[in-house]
């Protein structure tokens, strides 16, 4: 095990990595910026020039020469202008391309952790608003801002008075950007929750689509939908009317600005201190220096989104260095061992399963039963290493499931959730898991296991028929068949099916039977999560879950004997009924 000072180094390390791989781009444009900068002084030096040279002396050729010099560095400009944005585009491409996996890896484990869907695809919005920020003119702003001194000195050369003068107006727009952040800053967030809670109601909406339409109460759920919207748009509207307001009152101070170094200016030249030319020069050279500060007040909005979104990445990559690559462990054939375990709600924390310990042998199947909500799907949860422990240990072959890296423990299970959820893909990528080259013997193999190979020929395109969104071209039936296949794909050792059988017909659950007897046959181990009993005849084992307890373990006959003779147990083949079906408590 690493030490807990290397495990800090490591995450110090990633995000330094992070940052690092924008910092000497960064670097790179901050200089270029510097050129771009001092080139747009190009306008005001033109005006001195014209003004104070070209005219006195009625010269055409100094003229003409200082226009062809001035297009020539106005084209130079533009050139740096355009490099600098193409770079920054192609920047935040390179951020998108190195982070976008990691928030999609962070938002496949959120929801197991109670996350809504929506926090878990805000991850993925993270990136685009980071990426978007890099091209946008915030970014620009902040890249031009450290130049604004140029101007400032500038100025300063042209009169020292105009110089003050300018400054002033520039501390007095940076104190307006820091008001507008500091009043800003606590409605950010704010702003942040209400878009993740407006955009979880519609995503539940969408997901009960059937249900809102057959009961008819779409529209009151587009009440919900409307209330959480309108609480967005109120925080919204109050973020936005702050920057609105120091957006326009910063444009109003940059136009006041503008004359006052022009009447300055005539005042200076009045009194003959100053030259015409050089009116000009300050007026278009104090304009130039507040233009940074001005977007920057006008993008304010898309910067501070930016940064929030850039420190939740930050966090995200931290957090995925703390998880320690272990090592490569060689596949387990002998034994499951749950040692004492207890498992808390992810999030809640609120103890679902306590104390729950057994052995199984490879070539045993275990059928655990139950009262509904006594805990047996969240043993199936612990035992495949989706929600991890609170205490106790789930070991394969004597081996901690953390000691498995995620691609071999996940290669020795097979998982039947209770909620069947298909990819978005063909039904050979989803029994095959998305193997890039999936071995089509070992697809068919599974599928010829799970009884589901005829059915899968019949369909449109065979094996290649895509399933759509969450598999819904199915029936629950036909889901929950591809869904075994899936979990018996390349032979797993250990197979978890929670309530394979709860949609099956005869021949779907026959085929259960033979499949779970297969899986003991060549050495597996097999655990059913069940309500109707029929499926138990595959089994030897019996587990009990009551109330987070494991209150009876052993032999089938044993278990259901004594449940059976203390009546509440019913017979193979009963009907469906959970509450009824199972036995409501065996004693231990
Ligand atoms: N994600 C979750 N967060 C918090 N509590 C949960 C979560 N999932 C389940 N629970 C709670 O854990 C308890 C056990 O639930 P579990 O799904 O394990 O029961 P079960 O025995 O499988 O029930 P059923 O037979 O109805 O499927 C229940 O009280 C449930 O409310």
């Amino acid at each position: 095990m690493r030490s807990r000072d290397q495990k800090k180094l490591a995450q110090q390390r990633c995000a330094e990595q992070l940052t690092q791989s924008v910092r000497g781009p960064f670097v790179f444009l901050f200089g270029m910026s510097g050129i771009i900068n001092i080139l747009a002084l190009t306008g005001s030096f033109y005006m001195l020039q014209v003004y104070d040279r070209a005219l006195p002396s009625g010269s055409l050729p100094t003229l003409v020469g200082l226009s062809i010099l001035a297009v020539g560095l106005y084209l130079a400009q533009g050139l740096f202008d355009v490099l600098r944005s193409q770079i920054l585009v192609r920047l935040g491409a390179q951020f998108d391309r190195r982070v976008a996996p990691l928030a999609q890896r962070v938002g496949i484990d959120m929801p197991r952790f109670g996350f809504s869907t929506a926090e878990a695809m805000e991850r993925g919005r993270d990136v685009d608003t980071v990426r978007g920020f890099l091209g946008s003119p915030g970014l620009v702003a902040l890249f031009d801002l450290p130049w604004v001194p140029v101007f400032l000195v500038f100025v300063y050369m042209l009169h020292p008075y105009l110089g003050a003068l300018t400054v002033a107006g520039a501390v007095v727009l940076a104190l307006l950007t820091i008001l507008a952040e500091l009043l800003t800053r606590r409605w950010t967030g704010a702003t942040q929750q209400a878009v993740v809670a407006r955009n979880a109601i519609a995503d539940s909406n969408a997901r009960s689509a059937d249900v809102l339409k057959a009961m008819g109460f779409a529209d009151r759920a587009v009440d919900r939908y409307r209330r959480a919207n309108d609480e967005h748009l109120d925080l919204q509207t109050r973020t936005t009317d702050i920057s609105g307001t120091f957006g326009a009152i910063a444009r109003v101070l940059r136009m006041i600005l503008q004359s006052a170094v022009l009447g300055l200016g005539a005042y200076l030249v009045i009194g003959g201190e100053l030259s015409a030319g050089a009116i000009i020069a300050a007026s278009i050279t104090s304009a130039r220096a507040m233009a940074p500060i001005d977007q920057a007040i006008g993008n304010w909005k898309v910067i501070l989104a930016a940064r929030t979104a850039f420190r939740r990445l930050k966090e995200t990559v931290i957090a995925l260095a703390a998880a320690e690559p272990p090592m490569t462990l060689p596949p387990a054939h002998r034994s499951l061992r749950v040692g004492h375990i207890t498992v808390a709600a992810p999030g809640s924390g609120r103890v679902l399963l306590s104390d729950v310990g057994f052995e199984l042998k490879a070539g045993q199947a275990l059928g655990v039963i139950g009262p509904s909500g006594g805990g047996k799907t969240t043993l199936g949860r612990a035992l495949t290493g989706i929600w991890p422990l609170l205490r106790g240990s789930v070991r394969l072959d004597e081996a901690d499931l953390p000691q498995w890296d995620e691609a071999s423990l996940g290669g020795m299970i097979g998982y039947l959730p209770q909620e069947v959820c298909l990819l978005d893909a063909t039904v050979e990528e989803n029994i095959s898991r998305l193997a890039e080259d999936s071995d089509p013997a070992l697809v068919v193999a599974a599928a010829q296991a799970a009884g589901v190979h005829e059915m899968i020929l019949r369909m449109p395109d065979g094996y290649k028929t895509e399933l759509g969104p969450l598999g819904t071209a199915l029936s629950g039936g036909q889901r929950q068949r591809i869904a075994l296949a899936r979990a018996l794909y390349g032979n797993p050792f250990l197979v978890v099916l929670d309530e394979p059988n709860a949609n099956l017909d005869a021949e779907g659950e026959s085929a259960l039977a033979a499949a779970i007897h297969g899986v003991r046959a060549r050495g597996g181990l097999a655990i059913v999560i069940a309500h109707r009993p029929s499926v138990l005849a595959a089994v030897d084992l019996i587990a009990v879950i009551q109330e987070g307890k494991l209150t009876a373990f052993g032999p089938k006959e044993a278990i259901l004997g004594k449940a059976v003779r203390d009546g509440a147990a019913k017979p193979d083949g009963a009907q469906d009924n959970r509450e009824r079906s199972m036995p409501e408590r065996v004693p231990a």
